[in-house]
């Protein structure tokens, strides 16, 4: 429910105030009446690059071996220098383009000093002061599906350094530092406190990590961490302004993110119904066992990361041309994807959804190609559709329900898909045109999935036997002589002499029985024979 806020009297009610409300209301939610739950996040993306953001390493997968992926500069070695990895830099104006945020001409990196083991030099490098990209957007479902679609607000984005990983054993009471992620790159994507439930908060990690696999510029793998996110949370009665934030730190799925916010919720309620403005500004944990946040550290207690830029490194200049260059090569982002479908073939919504979330893997490292669309399901779609001018809802029948039913019922995933988009076409075709029963379409699809093979559906389609048995006279195009024809011809008359009860009763009127004589040819023709050409031909010779 929405309520429109009126002037508000109270002291607090500051520019930022009005700044947050003027852009979505007020929101109340029937779980905390009385209350408005206002939530930002700020969303450390792992850069799909083949090399870290400032050495000639190569980035790695969690299944590596420790410390394989490191050169001096990982370590922080004395003497070594940074050198800015430019394909991170085009990763990171692709997820701005695709983010609608202005790419800033000139941007600059800042060292962020803590001193923990994962940071060998006791610095990140990041983009404090002059961030890559400001002020864009990300337009997400509304969990309500009645309501519009909701923008939030992307603050900025900036490119940041990962740290290393350090692993704590309990029983040798040793740490142990693996440095193949330090200087991985990273981009930070803050939004602006534009989220008003958990649900809204997961509504917007699910449709980010679309975007950024879309673009190609993230694997966007929350459970791998390659997206890991900190929201900041705060309660304020409604009428008056926004309460104090929570950071809770590093969110690694979006069920415990949700769980996150509405526990820390919950807890502020707590302390508001005691007395109001009573929340400290904190830095808090999420505990998975219990599902509760923890106290991490106070406002008071956060560390002075003595900010300075890093002499090491200069300007980084954009040119126009080079994002022209970037925006040229930009795949189709989902949003474009999802109105072409339904606008171009007149898929529902529910298919669309259907397509578009079946799952591809593409785990090409970026290397300056374009990477993202290649083997995808909607590009299978396209191919079915856009070159013989099949209809869509059929081709949608064969590729969203019986294909990925049969891959999915083998536990393969689409991209194990070893049949062509000109296989399963010609066998479309085939069923459409009446050459193959839909039972016979669906066992050749059947037989392709266990055994591959180069050959046409067609060609197969014949050394399978499985063209079906037609007619002369119930169907015109089909010749009388066919072998398909003959066979038919002598099942029916295989059938009057198996049932000749039914025959009887069907030649005295009897018209029903007429059901099990078909039935029986169907079965006899192991699915080759149609029962409306089985009924037709059936009819035909026993009114002879
Ligand atoms: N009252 C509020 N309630 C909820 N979220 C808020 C509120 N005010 C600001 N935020 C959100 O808090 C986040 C602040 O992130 P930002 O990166 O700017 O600073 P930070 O958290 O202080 O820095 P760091 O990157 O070191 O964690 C933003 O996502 C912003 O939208
Ligand atoms: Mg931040
Ligand atoms: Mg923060």
């Amino acid at each position: 429910m929405f309520l429109r806020l009126g002037q508000c009297s109270h002291l607090r009610c500051s520019l930022r105030y009005r700044a947050f409300h003027s852009y979505r209301g007020v929101q109340e939610d029937s779980r905390w009446p009385g209350y408005q739950v206002i939530i930002g996040i700020e969303t450390h993306a792992q850069i799909k690059s083949r090399h870290k953001l400032f050495s000639n390493a190569l980035t790695s997968e969690p299944s590596d071996s420790t410390n394989d992926h490191v050169v001096v500069f990982d370590a922080a070695f004395p003497g070594t220098l940074p050198k800015l990895n430019p394909n991170c830099v085009d990763l990171a104006i692709r997820t701005a383009l695709a983010l609608k945020s202005n790419i800033q001409k000139s941007s600059s990196f800042d060292r962020k000093h803590y001193f923990y083991s994962d940071l060998p030099s006791g610095y990140q490098i990041t983009q404090q002061y002059a961030p890559i990209a400001t002020n864009g957007y990300l337009q997400i479902p509304s969990p309500n599906l009645s309501s519009e679609p909701i923008q939030v607000r992307i603050k900025q984005i900036q490119l940041e350094q990962d740290t290393a990983k350090s692993t704590f054993n309990p029983r040798t009471l040793t740490s142990q530092i693996d440095l193949n992620r330090a200087g991985t790159g990273l981009m930070e994507i803050v939004t602006l406190p534009d989220l008003r439930s958990p649900e809204e908060a997961g509504a917007y990690v699910r449709t980010l990590q679309a975007l950024l696999r879309a673009v190609g510029s993230s694997d966007g793998n929350m459970e791998q961490g390659s997206l890991r996110c900190d929201v900041n949370v705060s309660v304020n009665r409604i009428g008056q302004p926004p309460g104090t934030r929570c950071e809770i730190k590093n969110l690694n799925s979006v069920r415990f993110m949700m769980a996150a916010i509405t526990h820390e919720t919950q807890r502020q309620l707590k302390l508001l119904a005691e007395s109001p403005f009573t929340v400290p500004q904190e830095t808090r944990g999420f505990n998975e066992d219990t599902f509760e946040t923890f106290k991490l550290r106070s406002k008071e207690d956060a560390p002075d990361y003595r900010y300075m830029p890093d002499p090491n490194l200069g300007v980084l200049s954009i040119s126009e041309a080079r994002i022209a260059e970037v925006k040229a090569k930009l795949p189709e982002l989902p949003w474009q994807m999802r109105d072409r479908l339904k606008s171009i073939y007149g898929l529902s919504d529910k298919d669309t959804e259907v397509l578009m979330k079946i799952e591809t893997v593409k785990d090409v490292p970026f290397d300056g190609r374009i990477v993202g669309t290649g083997g995808s399901a909607v590009d299978y779609f396209d191919a079915l559709c856009e070159s013989q001018k099949r209809d869509p809802k059929i081709v949608f029948n064969w590729l969203g329900n019986e294909l990925l039913g049969q891959l999915t019922s083998k536990k393969a995933s689409f991209t194990e898909n070893p049949i062509n988009s000109d296989q399963l076409g010609q066998l479309i075709d085939m069923v459409q045109d009446g050459t193959l029963t839909g039972t016979s379409g669906k066992y050749l699809l059947r037989h392709l999935l266990s055994n591959p093979s180069g050959k046409t559906a067609r060609d197969l389609a014949e050394e399978l036997q499985l063209v079906a048995f037609t007619s002369g006279t119930a169907n015109p195009t089909a010749s009388p002589s066919s072998p398909a024809s003959s066979e038919l011809d002598s099942l029916v008359q295989d059938a009057i002499t198996a049932l000749p009860k039914e025959v009887a009763a069907y030649k005295s009127g009897h018209q029903g029985v007429l059901n099990k004589i078909v039935g029986w040819v169907i079965k006899q023709s192991r699915g080759r024979a149609d029962a409306k050409t089985v009924r037709i031909e059936l009819e035909r010779v026993l009114k002879q």
